[in-house]
């Protein structure tokens, strides 16, 4: 496949944030002291924002104009001559005249009193060009107010790199895929990049909160790498790769991003790739465990089988159903096709234009607006299920040892595939993960009980981490991708469809009138069911939901109903059974690896299937179950992972808090024909400790295995406490979509019990007390005042960091999944 060309590279910007993170570097700060840093910087920010505001508010001295003429032949000294030409003279202007299509400046004046002669003036004023028309406004701009001087440089230098606008609200694929323009190789650098700083991030965090004579054996040989690169740095590599100093790496990055893309449904952080590939360059970071690569999506165009579009009005106030350009939160609300993203599939594009034609055309009933709560159509949910599937493994191994039946890997293109060229791998030979084993030998034990038995052997886990860590790249160049394998995928045409429609059953009209409320239900839903019949699309399934709540995210309890009214052809309208025919069974089936999945509207699922089997197959290689395992797969959706491994262990037990999702399970289990899996509704933090207790004490298990697979909020405290306390589990596998949880959660796995409470606010030589407080409240433990203390009274065995790996399930977009290993 072609990649879009890169965007032309800042590279002054670029230079300038290497240097800032050299200089963090050579000052040996912690990230506490840095994060504390950046605290205190923003709220100076904020306070002079805030004085800035009273100021104007008084009166102050500036004033912005709005709707002055673009154009090269317009900038800030067409805008000095025009206040000249009308007798105003002024201190400064603040005019963005590298970008053409600026139309707003900001004007500052001596005194208030001249600036409110100025507006007086300026308001009844004839405008620079006949016939437009400009406002006057007091005080700064927002555009202007909201950015440092470095930051509107930046964003200058990168607006004229791109040929951007500078402040104006983001192309719905800057909002939902901001790496659109990105080539593939240096967006898996990137995310790559940011794993090294996450268990990086891990290191500095168990560190911290661990007394020098109470150190695992695994971060003492960290530390002793650590302290190597210090010494290279100070050696005076000035042009060359920094390093990070005896408390690790630096955490996941914070604060904005200035590539662009408004952090919209599935925009989220959007630093550049060069900066994050620049910064973990720099700093070498002394990683908690080997890193083996980052494996790539299968697919990379129009992958999603699910969207979930929002309703709402588009640049020309005309309904559209579609992507918000950019967050709520920033004043955005128009909403725009979702067409041109790269991560739409063509079946979720035609219904949400056939939904767009309905309301625009048709419907009688407004789209909802959040701002008043009043509007009908609020959200469009598609979802997608596939019968065929993909194998991340040799084919003929797989198809062989699986007995997958020949209709699991009908695409010619599957056959096609050399699956080993999915592998994206950097240039240090011993950083390459091991091919998979040929099929006979796929049994072949990676974790037997001499794993379990013996002592940590730290020189092979020290040697591949710092293989690991130093992938030699020069600073601001990011790491050298050996392979990535352009061969594409196509996506194969669903075999069922899912529709779910969100509305507000609390607007004015559709109180005042069910029918009317019932009829527009019908003729949308007889929309979508042409705009499918025409695309080919198996429209299986219909569903309503009823949502009251301010923002589109709706509780996994709100009511889901069926199309009032609706008859499928055949039927006798007005019946019930007619209504159920119609709206289809609730449901969809995809297919990963050799199984199959039922999905409930509101059930999680992964959303790229392919790259999804690649995810599942690593957990369950580096699960090792046994036949006498009992496998906990704890946040288990719809089952996936526990069921995938079923046929390994002696028995699944999995949680999961969204009963439909748990319903979903325990028919996927009896789909599957699996019989050894149980599912549990309910949140992990008041469920798990029973499901240990009934059985994990049981005999039978001769260890228990637990795979870990939270949202992105991360793992509940005392889930954490009951994983360590529970001795049996000696294997556990984190599969995590958000880094920065993934550091807090793992770094209280494996804090010694006696220091993760104890070694509060202890760090040598600094300012103890603000680096304590900063801990506890990003790892919680031990919090004061009258928090319950998770970690009091330990005494289990820390677990260690083994390895872990990245994936990318989300192309062109800042996401991205880990899975780690931890063993004790
Ligand atoms: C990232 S998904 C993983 C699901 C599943 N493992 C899969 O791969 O399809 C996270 C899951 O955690 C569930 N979840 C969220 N909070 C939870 C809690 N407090 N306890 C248990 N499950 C929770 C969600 O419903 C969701 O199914």
């Amino acid at each position: 496949m072609a990649e879009a060309s890169a965007p032309p590279i800042a590279v002054s910007a670029l230079r300038r944030e290497l240097d800032f993170v050299k200089s963090l570097l050579k000052s040996g700060r912690s990230i506490e002291e840095m994060v504390a840093a950046a605290n205190a910087a923003a709220r100076v920010a904020s306070r002079a924002s805030f004085e800035a505001k009273t100021a104007t508010q008084k009166g102050g001295t500036e004033l912005t104009i709005r709707g002055l003429p673009t154009g090269p032949d317009w900038d800030w000294r067409g805008l000095k001559r025009w206040l000249q030409s009308r007798g105003l003279g002024q201190r400064a202007i603040k005019y963005s005249d590298k970008d053409p299509e600026s139309s707003v400046a900001v004007v500052r004046f001596n005194t208030e009193s001249e600036c409110k002669a100025a507006a007086d003036m300026l308001v009844t004023a004839e405008p620079p060009v006949r016939g437009s028309s400009i406002t006057v406004e007091s005080g700064i701009a927002a555009e202007y107010a909201s950015k440092s001087k470095k930051r509107q440089r930046d964003d200058d230098e990168e607006g004229a790199g791109r040929g951007a606008k500078a402040a104006r609200i983001p192309d719905v694929c800057e909002a939902v895929c901001p790496w659109h323009k990105v080539p593939y190789g240096q967006q898996l650098t990137d995310k790559h990049a940011r794993i090294v700083l996450a268990l990086a991030g891990v290191t500095d965090a168990v560190n911290h909160r661990t007394r020098p004579a109470n150190r695992p054996e695994w971060l003492r040989a960290v530390l002793a790498r650590g302290q190597t690169a210090l010494s290279t740095l100070s050696g005076g590599d000035g042009g060359g790769r920094g390093g990070r100093g005896g408390r690790g790496g630096r955490g996941g990055r914070g604060g904005a991003g200035r590539h662009g893309g408004a952090g919209g449904r599935d925009g989220g952080r959007s630093d550049t790739p060069a900066d994050t590939a620049a910064a973990a360059a720099a700093a070498a970071p002394a990683v908690c465990c080997p890193l083996l690569g980052i494996l790539r999506s299968p697919l990379l165009e129009r992958y999603r089988n699910k969207s979930e579009f929002t309703t709402g009005l588009d640049e020309h106030e005309k309904p559209m159903v579609g992507f918000l350009r950019g967050a709520f939160q920033d004043g955005i609300t128009c909403v725009a096709s979702p067409e041109p993203t790269r991560h739409t599939s063509l079946a979720a594009v035609t219904l949400a234009a056939a939904a767009t034609t309905y309301i625009r055309e048709q419907s009688a009933f407004a789209v909802y607006d959040k701002r008043n709560k009043e509007g009908y159509w609020r959200l469009l949910l598609v979802r997608e299920g596939s019968r065929k599937t993909f194998l991340p493994v040799p084919l003929a191994a797989s198809a062989a040892a699986a007995g997958a039946a020949p209709t699991s890997l009908d695409s010619p293109a599957f056959a096609a595939l050399d699956p080993f060229t999915y592998l994206v791998t950097f240039d240090t030979p011993a950083a390459v993960p091991a091919p998979p084993a040929p099929a006979g030998a796929a049994a072949a034990p990676e974790y037997d009980e001499g794993d379990l038995k013996s002592d940590v052997d730290m020189k092979e886990a020290a040697g591949a981490a710092a293989a690991a860590a130093s992938c030699g790249v020069e600073a601001g160049k990011g790491l050298p991708v050996v392979e990535v394998c352009e061969a594409e995928l196509r996506q194969p045409a669903p075999d069922e469809v899912l529709v779910m429609v969100q509305v507000n059953p609390n607007y004015t009209h559709a109180l005042a009138d069910a029918d009317a409320a019932a009829r527009e239900l019908r003729q949308l839903t007889a929309a979508l069911r042409a705009a499918a019949t025409a695309a080919g699309l198996p429209l299986t399934t219909v569903r309503v939901q009823l949502h009251t709540g301010v923002s589109n995210a709706a509780p996994f309890d709100a009511p889901l109903v069926e199309v009032p009214g609706e008859a499928a052809p055949g039927e006798a309208a007005g019946t019930a059974e007619a209504v159920a025919a119609a709206a289809g069974p609730g449901f969809i089936h995809d297919a990963l690896c050799e199984l199959k999945f039922r999905i409930s509207p509101t059930a999680f699922f992964q959303v790229n299937s392919p790259a999804t089997c690649v995810l599942y197959k690593l957990v369950g290689d580096w699960a090792a179950a046994r036949p006498k395992t009992l496998l906990l797969d704890i946040c288990c959706g719809t089952g996936t992972i526990g069921l995938m491994l079923a046929s390994k262990v002696a028995k699944v037990v999995g949680v999961d808090n969204v009963e439909s999702a748990v319903e979903d399970a325990r028919v996927n289990a009896a789909l599957n024909g699996i019989g050894n899996a149980e599912f549990v509704a309910g949140k992990a933090e008041d469920a798990l400790q029973s499901i240990l207790d009934l059985h994990a004490a049981n005999d039978a298990y001769e260890d228990v295995v637990a795979v870990c697979d939270p949202p992105r909020a991360g793992l509940h405290k005392s889930v954490l406490r009951a994983l360590l306390d529970c001795a049996k589990i000696r294997r556990l596998v984190f599969v995590s979509c958000n880094p920065d949880n993934l550091i807090s959660n793992v770094a209280l796995l494996c804090v010694p019990p006696q220091d993760v409470d104890g070694g509060r606010g202890r760090r040598g030589g600094d300012t103890a007390g603000s680096s304590g407080a900063s801990y506890r409240s990003q790892y919680g433990a031990g919090g004061g005042g009258a928090k319950p203390d998770y970690f009091a009274n330990g005494s289990w065995v820390p677990f260690r960091p083994v390895k872990a790996t990245a994936l990318d399930l989300f192309p062109h977009t800042a996401h991205v999944e880990t899975v780690m290993l931890l063993e004790r």
